[in-house]
């Protein structure tokens, strides 16, 4: 049987070193399927991702972001793939300044600068205590860790073993977050990613969350600094006595990498 080659025209981005394969699909026509994204965020035979982002229109707003894990599934919001869609959509020419688009939480605003991009994350309504951990959702699911020494921490180890723990396994598993203070408002955190199954350099919703529950838990103030692997990030939020907290952004680098065309054989 002959079958022709498909032509995948993407560009690369990265924010903190969490890196994403991005596709204009104004068109619709990108083929959806599990294999093939799994194949593309492959370092070894694919172009190589934490993820895939899909640009697509949205009525009503700037564009929709459509994000997949590199295991080839769709996954929950992605803070620092939904800078890179900004920043990739300003590329297009789709908005100059502020924008508003939509995603599989919501919708969302942000700004984007030259340096920066200023992300409005979704609310968030609370955490639960799990122990001395605690859990929330910050358009993902995470689990957040307080330790004394993050370097020293077996991230992929003690992650997984959360992850597919008897806790979070049956309920679709968590990203699992590990955190270390580092001064009045600063703190560093590693984390290790549902979908990608590894540790990433830098996780947006993972530093957002571990950001909240800093103030929250251990009376930092924000805005608070994150170092991550892949570098640094800030999260600014509104807190509330309830345990709430909206206008959360998460600020920091998006870059475009490269751009190429994929052939699939
Ligand atoms: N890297 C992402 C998190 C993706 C969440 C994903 N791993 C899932 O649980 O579906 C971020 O920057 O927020």
């Amino acid at each position: 049987m002959i079958t022709s080659p498909l032509s995948i025209r993407f560009v690369k981005y990265q924010g903190t070193g969490n890196d994403f394969i991005m596709i204009d699909d104004r068109s619709e026509t990108f083929p959806v399927s599990q294999p093939l994204i799994e194949f593309l965020c492959h370092r070894r035979f694919g172009i190589g991702a934490d993820g895939l982002i899909l640009l697509r229109n949205a009525e009503g707003y700037d564009f929709r972001m459509v994000y997949f894990n590199a295991d080839g599934r769709e996954g929950s919001m992605c803070g620092n793939g939904g800078r890179c869609t900004v920043r990739f959509a300003q590329d297009l020419g789709l908005f100059e300044e502020n924008t508003t688009f939509i995603a599989v939480d919501g919708e969302h605003k942000a700004v984007a600068c030259e340096e920066e991009i200023f992300l409005n994350m979704s609310n968030v309504a609370g955490s639960e205590k799990d122990g001395a951990d605690f859990f929330l959702n910050t358009g993902s699911p995470h689990f957040v860790r307080f330790v004394k020494d993050v370097e020293a921490t077996e991230v992929v180890a003690d992650g997984k073993a959360i992850r597919y723990g008897e806790v979070y396994g049956p309920k679709g598993g968590t990203n699992v977050n590990f955190t270390e203070v580092m001064g009045e408002q600063s703190i560093y955190v590693r984390t290790y990613e549902r979908g990608v199954e590894d540790e990433t350099y830098s996780c947006g919703t993972g530093v957002t969350a571990c950001a909240l529950m800093a103030y929250q838990h251990l009376g930092m103030n924000e805005p608070i600094s994150v170092k991550t692997k892949g570098g640094p990030l800030r999260v600014s939020f509104v807190a509330h006595e309830n345990g709430s907290f909206d206008n959360i952004y998460l600020i920091g680098p998006a870059v475009r990498v490269f751009e190429g065309v994929f052939e699939v054989n």
